[in-house]
């Protein structure tokens, strides 16, 4: 379902939006404009990073423009995510001149140009190395790879940690286990086109895979039975902040924030935060981040107890490394019947809670308050 999309996305990342790449027209009597507008359209389909949504609502609706005048279709509806934010787009432009979106468009593909993009950034597809898993040292670690899109979570690369923790539990080689990102964030928390592509179940079944995704995606952190890290490399959203709870140490780069902006997405906190936040930082402070979703910079996370330690940015990874190196030398099973000795008072209660906030959340997916603000910010109207 969801994941379809994205690897609809990766694949071919201009046509998401329904981008015109196939739609070419020859014509004899073409005018000098025309030809520039066809060589635009070429040109899209060289492009070889994807322009991101925005660029491509804006290609979309000019390229409707052009070819077919103002917005003539009805309006999709509420549900129809990826048509609706088409439609807003193209609606929006009024009654532009056929001639002058033609010439927009041409404008806004040349600054588009390979010479013009940035080759710094990676961007891999989920299902290749969206979730990088690598060990050494007797330390595994699981890094959210997809810096482009600030490793959001996709339905596969909750699959594929959950996995990788459910194999790294039964490993004999390895002693402690790492989450981290690569890029300038740790994770932007849930990616929020997993909801977008609907099954002939439609928004309800999505609701519900979701939740059973999301109860099992929790309960194998509430049950991991090695030293489990996340090095915070930078800015964490959402599901990336409430799981922090539930590990062992967290250390965190300066640069790193924290934030959990469920209400203004029409959600509610999971990944047990409802109970860990208060019980870290008690109900005040939880209750700013949960609720109100204020974000925290890395030492105020730090002073509220969610963070264990923080490191300057320039030699964050040194130093967390080498730390994890020398406690990954420890002797293994002393860390792990610590661990259950510390934790397995709360395991029963933390289960039920995850319960509780995953059907809460299959409620709220199915919400308006919820579906406007993946509109919202699928339309690139509004960001947090
Ligand atoms: C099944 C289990 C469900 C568990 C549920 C968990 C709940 C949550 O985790 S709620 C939190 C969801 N996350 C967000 O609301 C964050 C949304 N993203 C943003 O607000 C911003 O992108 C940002 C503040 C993280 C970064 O802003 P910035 O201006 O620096 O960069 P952008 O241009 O916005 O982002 C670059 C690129 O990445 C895409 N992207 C970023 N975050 C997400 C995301 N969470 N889901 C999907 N896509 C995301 C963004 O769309 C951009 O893509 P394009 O270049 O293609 O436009």
């Amino acid at each position: 379902m969801a994941a379809r999309l994205v690897r609809r996305w990766c694949l071919s990342p201009l046509q998401v939006v329904g981008f015109p790449v196939v739609q070419l027209h020859t014509s004899r009597t073409m005018r000098a404009s025309q030809k520039d507008f066809e060589n635009a359209m070429n040109q899209v389909k060289l492009l070889k990073k994807d322009p991101g949504n925005e660029v491509k609502l804006k290609l979309y609706a000019l390229y409707k423009q052009a070819t077919e005048g103002p917005c003539n279709m009805p309006k999709p509806g509420m549900l129809d995510f990826i048509n609706k934010a088409k439609w807003d787009a193209w609606n929006a432009i009024g009654s532009l001149p056929k001639e002058t979106a033609r010439k927009n468009y041409v404008d806004l593909v040349s600054s588009l140009s390979p010479s013009s993009e940035s080759s710094g950034r990676v961007d891999k597809e989920p299902g290749s190395e969206s979730v990088v898993i690598t060990s050494e040292d007797g330390i595994t670690k699981i890094m959210l790879n997809r810096p482009a899109q600030k490793n959001a979570i996709t339905i596969q690369m909750y699959q594929e940690i959950l996995s990788a923790l459910e194999a790294t539990s039964k490993d004999d080689n390895s002693v402690i286990t790492v989450l981290t990102g690569n890029g300038d964030y740790y994770s932007s928390g849930n990616d929020l086109t997993n909801f977008t592509n609907l099954p002939p179940g439609g928004i309800e079944e999505v609701a519900k895979t979701g939740s059973i995704l999301l109860r099992d995606f929790v309960d194998c952190f509430i049950d991991f039975p090695k030293p489990l890290i996340a090095v915070v490399n930078g800015p964490a959203v959402g599901i990336a902040v409430t799981l922090l709870g539930l590990f062992d140490a967290v250390y965190a780069s300066d640069r790193a924030t924290f934030h959990t902006p469920f209400t203004q997405l029409g959600q509610t906190a999971e990944g047990c935060s409802s109970y860990t936040f208060p019980k870290i930082m008690g109900p005040a402070k939880a209750i700013e981040m949960l609720i109100f979703g204020k974000k925290l910079t890395a030492h105020e996370a730090c002073a509220q107890g969610l963070v264990t330690e923080v490191f300057p940015d320039s030699t964050f990874q040194k130093e967390v490394w080498a730390r994890l190196k020398a406690y990954a030398k420890l002797p293994p099973n002393a860390m792990r019947i610590s661990k259950e000795l510390i934790r397995h008072n709360e395991k029963e209660k933390l289960h039920a809670v995850n319960a509780e906030e995953s059907t809460a959340l299959q409620g709220r997916w199915l919400s308006e308050e919820c579906m406007n603000a993946i509109i919202n910010f699928l339309s690139r109207k509004s960001k947090l």
